[in-house]
């Protein structure tokens, strides 16, 4: 019976070895194997943090107050990804009314960025899915995140609508990615009305956000992550005041066009989308023309 024993330790002994040795080979050797393996581990980070987030925010219940814990829970992740992140305008948030800011969104990423540069007292616009994923869910029900049904118009609307009176009777900012849905394709989707609607029926300003092009270190469609630069521009406040539902459209043009500019001749005449972006302005020409990636990649053993 010893030697039996002995034979099964030594045999886990020596899988547990094979393991420890290709799985940093793979990871070495596979763009596929570490794209899986880093965003396991971002997904798997954000369901941990959330575990110590909750009990902090559960003190205080559902409260904006709370985004400053996530907030602050969230601002190491970058450096444990080698992401290095430049913010630019940030002035621009120093309002104090409300405001609705707008960003474009790439991916879940975005998070990151929303977390570098969130003011206080600011709360992002989500879709009700996200309420379902585990602790995530329940830390984003205490940060006070607002929750749409994009599948019910109605619902959208109407939880917006109360957003708009919200954020005036309690002093609260709102976040929205108004393209609705994250795209990886560089550039901008089409922009939903949604957020240009409740900032002109809170008569508050929209401060658009752009945040550069994740391309040139993120790749879900090449499975490809590794250590990069992002830019982020904070743009100067757009007024509604005295416009009605009339010029939500021309609102909404106007912003977008404002960011598509920024996007194609701003981060130092560089460009945002980098260079698949469908917008084809002044791109990043060559391979590190764009904001080429550097930085401290932890995951890289
Ligand atoms: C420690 C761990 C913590 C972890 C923390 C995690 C943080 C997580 C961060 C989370 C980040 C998560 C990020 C995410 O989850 S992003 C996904 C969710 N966000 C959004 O979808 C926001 C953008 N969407 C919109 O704005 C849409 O318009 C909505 C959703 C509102 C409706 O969309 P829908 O597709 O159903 O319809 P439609 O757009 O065709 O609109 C139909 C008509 O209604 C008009 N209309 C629209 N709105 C209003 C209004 N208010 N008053 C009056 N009218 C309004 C509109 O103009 C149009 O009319 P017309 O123009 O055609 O005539
Ligand atoms: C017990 C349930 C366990 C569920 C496990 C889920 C694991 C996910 C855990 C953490 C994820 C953290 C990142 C969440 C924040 C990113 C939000 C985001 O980017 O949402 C996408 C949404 O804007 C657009 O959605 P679609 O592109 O339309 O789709």
């Amino acid at each position: 019976q010893t030697i039996w024993w002995g034979n099964w330790l030594s045999l886990v002994q020596w899988a547990l070895a094979l393991l420890l040795l290709v799985v940093p080979v793979l990871y070495e050797c596979s763009r596929t194997f570490k794209y899986f393996c880093k965003m396991a581990f971002y997904n798997g980070w954000i369901l941990m943090l959330a575990v110590l987030a909750i009990p902090l925010c559960a003190l205080r219940g559902r409260s904006v107050e709370n985004m400053k814990i996530i907030r602050s829970m969230l601002h190491h992740v970058k450096h444990l990804y080698g992401i290095r992140i430049e913010v630019r305008g940030l002035e621009n948030f120093n309002l104090a009314e409300p405001y609705v800011v707008v960003s474009n969104h790439q991916s879940s990423l975005d998070l990151l960025g929303m977390m570098e540069v969130l003011p206080d007292r600011c709360v992002p616009i989500a879709k009700k899915e996200l309420m379902y994923m585990g602790t995530v869910g329940l830390a984003c029900w205490l940060g006070g995140i607002i929750f749409i049904n994009r599948k019910k118009t109605d619902d959208a609307i109407g939880v917006m609508s109360e957003t708009a009176r919200t954020m005036l009777r309690d002093n609260v900012r709102v976040w929205v990615f108004p393209e609705g849905t994250r795209n990886h394709n560089g550039s901008m989707l089409p922009f939903k009305r949604g957020a240009f609607h409740l900032a002109v029926q809170a008569q508050v300003p929209v401060i658009p956000i752009v945040m550069s092009s994740y391309r040139d270190f993120y790749s879900k469609k090449e499975r490809r992550f590794t250590t990069g630069r992002c830019l982020i521009q904070v743009l100067a406040p757009m007024p509604t005041q005295g416009l009605g539902p009339e010029a939500v459209p021309a609102l909404t043009d106007r912003v977008r066009q404002a960011m598509l500019d920024e996007g194609s001749s701003g981060g130092d005449g560089r460009g945002f989308w980098g260079r698949e972006g469908d917008y084809s302005g002044v791109a990043g020409e060559g391979g590190d023309g764009g904001l080429a990636g550097e930085g401290g990649d932890q995951f890289a053993g």
